[in-house]
């Protein structure tokens, strides 16, 4: 049987030695990557502490995967340092390996198999996995236990992935697009799910806007293969100012109430035409990734 393409070894060093090395989960300074005339990867630096829910977000082409590939290991870099949990992915050993979970886009063939089954065969390769109820109970399949991996739905299969990336208690865990083709009840599970795996750093790549408003800590936005802005979702590229406009004029400011407060103030009453309005998390990136373009 082959290995799942989700949980691949993970487990634990001591935490003293990771601590002792960084204390950033990813430390990435001018990494280049190119493929022959392709420049995917132009000078990135990335900071994400330890604990941190980091979205990766960015259209299409912008470099997102080839980032995530090298950091992972599974791709080598051109020019830039990079430290994952204090290794250089390049050179990272099977110990190193076995604190990352990748949960990448494409799900693994488990054929026959039950779920407890498959979650049992995965956990093996950790020294420190967690239980087959932990993780099941995690990832919401405790029902799910005895079916047939090829029987579950295409969002419980997701979740069952998400399961075999967690088994080994990464510390890091790389999720790839996780949500894609999900219903909308699906998504908001699988959202609770990564809510509940707390102490994992997590880099999430998504093109959902919500998905990197809901889970992340905090954002960074590349294009061209270089980070454009860097922030919490809720004040990324200035959406914390807000916009008010009355009848007679308009205000930006951090500080809506205190406008209102003096426009009422000064109408001696209701303010005519008053709105206030601030940009959606989807409004920003696409300024950003428009002005990069
Ligand atoms: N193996 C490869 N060989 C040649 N070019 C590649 C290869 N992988 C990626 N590229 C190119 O590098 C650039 C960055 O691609 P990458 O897959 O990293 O982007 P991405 O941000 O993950 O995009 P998407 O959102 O579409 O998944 C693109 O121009 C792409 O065509």
């Amino acid at each position: 049987m082959g290995v799942p393409t989700a949980g691949r070894p993970a487990g634990r060093f001591a935490r003293p030695t990771i601590k002792g090395m960084t204390d950033q989960a990813v430390r990435v300074r001018g990494l280049r990557k190119s493929y022959r005339d392709t420049i995917a990867v132009d000078g990135l630096d990335l900071d994400i502490p330890h604990g941190e829910v980091r979205a990766l977000l960015g259209p299409n082409g912008a470099g997102k995967t080839t980032t995530v590939e090298i950091l992972e290991g599974h791709r080598e870099r051109d020019a830039g340092e990079v430290s994952v949990l204090g290794v250089d992915p390049g050179r990272g050993g099977l110990a190193w390996r076995r604190e990352i979970g990748i949960v990448l886009q494409a799900t693994a063939d488990a054929g026959e198999l039950t779920v407890a089954e498959i979650v049992r065969h995965v956990a093996r390769y950790f020294p420190r996995s967690r239980g087959l109820d932990e993780t099941l109970e995690l990832v919401g399949l405790s029902e799910k236990r005895d079916s047939r991996v090829r029987k579950l739905s295409g969002g419980q299969r997701r979740r069952l992935d998400v399961g075999l990336g967690i088994v080994g208690r990464p510390r890091l865990l790389f999720l790839d697009e996780p949500t894609t083709g999900f219903d909308p009840v699906a998504r908001r599970q699988f959202w609770s799910v990564v809510r509940g795996l707390e102490d994992t750093t997590i880099l999430l790549t998504t093109h959902y806007l919500d998905e990197a408003e809901a889970l992340a800590d905090h954002v960074t936005v590349i294009a061209a293969g270089r980070v454009v802005a860097e922030g919490a979702p809720a004040s990324l590229g200035e959406r914390d100012v807000a916009t008010v406009s009355w009848r007679d004029g308009a205000e930006r400011t951090t500080d809506p109430a205190a406008v209102v407060a003096r426009l009422t103030a000064s109408y001696g009453g209701p303010v005519p035409g008053l709105s206030v309005t601030r940009p959606s998390l989807e409004d920003v990136y696409l300024d950003l990734i428009g002005g990069a373009r």
